[in-house]
C-alpha cells in the first residue's frame, strides 16, 4: 500500500497486547523480554554450553571448590523468621545475642548465561557472603535491598545493564546499604572469588561528604577500607596518586572543578547520594557524570522518581542509558500516551492505552528501582508525637495583616490587574508578618532608601503601613508579644528545657532573617545554640551536626535552614524538633521533620508545626494537605511558589484574614467534634472518606507524601482551652494557642 508517497509493506501482524502495552517499540522485546538473566538463559540457552567451564563435571567442579572457597560461610546457619524478631528484640534491649547462631546473608549465584557472558576464563563460581560483621547489624529491609543492588550492578536483573536506583524513604539506610555492596564488591566476585570492584567514586551533596565518611568507620572501622574525601586541602591528586585508597568521596560542586582529573581514574563503580538533581540532562553535573566510563552507576534518593515522566526518564537513562530507547520514542511511546490518559477529557481507549503503557514502563524499571517506606523502621524507632499548633496572632500583627491586606497592592492583585508576579511579593510580606513584624519592618527600610522605591511594586503594598508601628519602633529591640509565634516557641523552649533537661531542640526556619530573629531569642534566655544555615562552609557542616549530636555537647538548640541543610542530614542528638513556619512544598517540611525521629533516636519525638490562626500559613497549610497540594510533582525539593499558579478565587481566599475562628483548618475538615471531646478515632474504624489523589498505584502508604485531610480528621483535636490536655508541653503554651492538632505514632509510653 501507499502511505504518505512511499510505498508499504506489512511484514507482519503486531498482537494488539503489544501494541498497548508499548512492547513492540521496546528494544528487545520490553519487559518480558529484557528480564533477569536467568530467565533470558531458559529461553534462549537450553544446553549449549555444555563445555564452558565445564561446571557440570564432578571432578572440576571438587577441584576448583577446593582451591577456591568463599570468603565468609554461606552455610552459616539461616535464622527463622520468628527467630529474627526475637533477635532484634534482644539487640533493640541491648541484650547480648552473641550466643546465637549467625546470620549468613548469601548472594543469588550467576546463572549459566551471565556466566556465559562475564566468566570468560572459567574460573570456579564461588558464593558470594556478606560479611557477617556487617550482617549483624543490618535490619530486613537493609539485606533485601543489598541482595536487590547486587543483582543490579552485576547485571543480574536485566540483561546486560548495571544500573539502579535505590529511592527508600529518608532514614532507612541507604548509606549502610551501599557501604555493604561496596565492601562485598571489593572484596569477593563470584567467578573465582575474584573482587568484581576496585575503585568506587561517591558524590554526594557537600554537606554529606563527612557523613559518608563516618558511616564507613561507624560500619567498618578505619582499618577494612581506606576513603579519601575531597575538600579544600585534599585534592583529587592525591587519590589518583595513591594506591592506597579504593573510595573517593567528593560532592557535585567538587566534582565539576575536578572532572579532568576524575576521568583519568577508572572507577568500577558510580553512587550518586541525593541523587534527585541529576533528573535534569542539561544540567552540567549530569552531563560531568554521564561522561565518566563506569557501567556501574547507583542513585540514591529518599524523594520518589516517577513523578514527573520527563525527570523519570533522564534518571532511568542514567543508570540505564538507552533501555527505553531515545528521548524522542519515549515521549511518543510512553509520556504523551500517559498523560493524555490522566485527562480529564480522555477517551475510554485513550484511558486504557495510557495505563496500559504506564504499567509496561513499571515493570520494565521496576526490575532495578528499589523503594519501601518509612514504616519498614517504624518498629525500631521511638515514639513520635506530632502537634500542629495554632497560634493566635498579636494585636499589631493583627493591625499590620489588615493593613496589608488594604493595601493598593493586593486589591490590583484580586482584581487581576498586576503581573503574574506581584502576588509573590504580597504573600511574602504577609508571610514574614507571620512570623515577625519587625522582619516586615526591616523590608520596608530596606525598600525605601532604594532609589527605585518610588517606581517599585513594593511602595503600592507597603505604603502608610510604618504608620501603624508605634512611633519609637526599633527592630533590634523586638519584643516576643509582638509575635504569635514566637511567644509560644519561647514558652515551648521553657519547658522543655524545664521538664526534659536531658533532651535538644532542632528549631527549623526557611529564612535567614527568621534564624537570626530565633538566635536573638537563644541569646536572651541564655540558651547554648549552633546554626547550620546557606552560609555555613560545607568544610564545617559535620562538625556542626557531630557536635550537636554528642551527649557531651552542651547546645541546646540546633538552628536549621530547611532549603540549606535539610536533606540527609541526621539530627539525631535532638529529640524535639519545632517547624517555625511554613513552606508550599511539603516535601520541604517532612525532609525537615526526618531528621530526627529516625534510626538512633533514644527519645520519644515531638514535632511542632506553629502556624498563626487564620492567616495566610494556614492557608499554606491547607493547600498542603488539600488535593491542590497533592497533584503534580510537589514532593520534590526544587519546586518553590514560583511554579504555584493562583486563579482569582485562590487569592481572595489566600488575602483574606479569619479573626474570629479558633482554626480555619478544623472547620473545613467538616468534622463533626466542635473541638471538645475530639480525641481522633483510630483508622480500623474510620472509613477513609478520601484517599489519594496521586492515582491507584502511588497508594501505598508513603511517609513522604503530606499528610491527607482525611487522615488529619483522625487526629485528636483540641482546642486551646480545652480542660483536660494531658501533654505537659501542650498544657504550658495553650494560653496563645487557639487550637491544637496531634497525633501519636509508635504510642508506647509517649509523652
Ligand atoms: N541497621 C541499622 N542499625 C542501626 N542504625 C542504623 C542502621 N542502618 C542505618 N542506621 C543509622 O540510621 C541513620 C540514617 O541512615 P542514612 O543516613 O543512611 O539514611 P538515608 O536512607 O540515607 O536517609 P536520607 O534519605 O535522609 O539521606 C544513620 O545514622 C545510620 O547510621
Ligand atoms: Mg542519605
Amino acid at each position: 500500500m501507499m502511505i504518505g508517497g512511499k510505498e508499504i509493506e506489512v511484514m507482519g501482524i503486531i498482537s494488539p497486547d503489544d501494541f498497548n502495552s508499548g512492547r513492540c517499540f521496546q528494544f528487545g522485546g520490553g519487559c518480558s523480554a529484557i528480564l533477569s538473566s536467568s530467565q533470558a538463559a531458559k529461553k534462549c540457552f537450553s544446553n549449549p554450553f555444555k563445555s564452558v567451564c565445564k561446571l557440570s563435571s564432578k571432578e572440576n567442579k571438587q577441584n576448583s571448590f577446593q582451591s577456591c572457597k568463599p570468603r565468609h560461610d554461606p552455610y552459616a546457619p539461616r535464622i527463622h523468621l520468628e527467630n529474627e524478631s526475637f533477635f532484634w528484640l534482644l539487640r533493640n534491649l541491648g541484650r547480648s545475642t552473641e550466643n546465637l547462631p549467625p546470620d549468613s546473608l548469601v548472594m543469588l549465584r550467576p546463572d549459566k548465561n551471565h556466566q556465559w557472558l562475564f566468566n570468560k576464563n572459567c574460573f570456579p563460581v564461588v558464593d558470594v557472603v556478606i560479611d557477617p560483621h556487617l550482617v549483624y547489624y543490618l535490619r530486613p529491609h537493609q539485606k533485601e535491598g543489598i541482595t536487590f543492588l547486587y543483582e543490579c550492578v552485576m547485571g543480574m536483573r536485566v540483561n546486560g545493564r548495571c544500573g539502579a536506583i535505590l529511592a527508600d524513604e529518608m532514614g532507612l539506610g541507604k548509606t549502610l546499604q551501599c557501604i555493604s555492596l561496596i565492601w562485598t564488591l571489593q572484596c569477593q566476585g563470584p567467578y573465582g572469588g575474584k573482587p568484581i570492584v576496585k575503585k568506587t567514586l561517591i558524590v554526594t551533596p557537600g554537606s554529606l561528604v563527612n557523613n559518608w565518611k563516618k558511616e564507613f568507620q561507624k560500619w567498618l572501622g578505619i582499618e577494612r577500607i581506606k576513603i579519601f574525601t575531597v575538600d579544600q586541602d585534599h585534592k583529587v591528586e592525591e587519590f589518583t596518586k595513591s594506591p592506597f585508597y579504593s573510595v573517593l568521596i567528593i560532592s557535585y560542586e567538587m566534582l565539576l572543578r575536578s572532572l579532568d582529573q576524575i576521568k583519568n581514574v577508572k572507577f568500577d563503580l558510580l553512587i550518586c547520594d541525593e541523587g534527585h538533581r541529576l533528573k535534569n540532562s542539561t544540567i552540567k553535573t549530569t552531563t560531568a557524570l554521564i561522561s565518566l566510563s563506569c557501567e556501574k552507576r547507583i542513585i540514591l534518593t529518599g524523594t520518589p522518581v516517577q513523578n514527573d515522566l520527563q525527570e523519570f526518564f533522564t534518571l532511568i537513562d542514567f543508570v540505564n542509558p538507552g533501555i527505553l530507547g531515545s528521548l524522542s520514542a519515549y515521549r511518543k511511546i510512553y509520556e504523551e500516551p500517559i498523560i493524555i490518559s490522566r485527562q480529564p477529557s480522555a477517551s475510554e481507549e485513550e484511558r486504557e492505552l495510557g495505563e496500559q503503557r504506564a504499567a509496561e514502563l513499571t515493570c520494565l524499571t521496576g526490575l532495578f528501582i528499589l523503594r519501601r517506606t518509612q514504616e519498614v523502621i517504624n518498629q525500631y524507632l521511638p515514639p513520635k508525637i506530632e502537634n500542629v499548633v495554632f497560634c493566635r496572632p498579636g494585636a499589631l500583627q493583627i493591625a499590620l495583616y489588615r493593613k496589608l491586606l488594604n493595601s493598593q497592592a493586593v486589591r490590583f492583585c484580586l482584581q487581576g490587574l498586576l503581573e503574574n508576579t506581584s502576588h509573590l511579593i504580597c504573600i511574602g510580606a504577609l508571610k514574614k508578618l507571620c512570623n515577625h513584624p519587625c522582619l516586615l519592618f526591616g523590608s520596608i527600610k530596606e525598600k525605601e532608601s532604594n532609589s527605585t522605591w518610588d517606581e517599585s511594586e513594593e511602595r503600592n503594598l507597603y505604603e502608610g503601613l510604618m504608620n501603624v508601628f508605634p512611633a519609637d519602633y526599633n527592630p533590634i529591640m523586638f519584643t516576643e508579644e509582638e509575635s504569635g509565634k514566637l511567644q509560644v516557641l519561647s514558652k515551648l523552649l521553657a519547658v522543655i528545657r524545664e521538664l526534659r533537661p536531658a533532651e535538644k531542640v532542632v528549631l527549623v526556619s526557611n529564612y535567614t532573617r527568621t534564624l537570626d530573629i530565633l538566635q536573638e531569642v537563644c541569646k536572651r534566655h541564655g540558651y547554648a545554640y549552633t546554626r547550620l544555615d546557606g552560609q555555613t562552609p560545607i568544610s564545617q557542616r559535620q562538625q556542626i551536626v557531630d557536635g550537636f549530636n554528642s551527649k557531651y555537647s552542651s547546645d541546646f538548640i540546633f538552628l536549621l535552614s530547611s532549603k540549606a541543610g535539610g536533606v540527609g542530614l541526621n539530627l539525631i542528638g535532638g529529640s524535639h524538633l519545632i517547624l517555625y513556619d511554613i513552606d508550599w512544598n511539603p516535601a520541604t517540611d517532612i525532609q525537615a521533620m526526618s531528621r530526627v525521629w529516625r534510626d538512633g533516636q533514644k527519645h520519644p519525638v515531638h514535632i511542632y508545626r506553629l502556624l498563626t490562626t487564620g492567616t495566610i500559613e494556614e492557608k499554606i497549610y491547607q493547600r498542603q494537605i488539600s488535593k491542590q497540594g497533592l497533584s503534580g510533582a510537589v514532593v520534590d525539593l526544587s519546586k518553590t511558589s514560583d511554579h504555584i499558579q493562583f486563579s482569582v478565587e485562590e487569592l481572595k481566599n489566600l488575602f483574606t484574614l479569619h479573626e474570629s475562628s479558633h482554626c480555619v483548618t478544623h472547620d473545613l475538615l467538616d468534622c463533626e467534634c466542635t473541638g471538645e471531646n475530639h480525641t481522633g478515632d483510630s483508622l480500623e474504624k474510620l472509613p477513609v472518606s478520601r484517599n489519594c489523589q496521586l492515582g491507584p498505584h502511588q497508594q501505598k502508604s508513603d511517609s513522604l507524601k503530606p499528610l491527607s485531610m482525611s487522615q488529619l480528621k483522625q487526629w485528636r483535636h483540641f482546642p486551646g482551652d480545652h480542660l483536660n490536655l494531658t501533654d505537659p508541653f501542650l498544657e504550658r503554651i495553650r494560653e496563645n494557642v487557639s487550637f491544637f492538632f496531634q497525633n501519636i505514632t509508635n504510642q508506647t509510653t509517649a509523652i
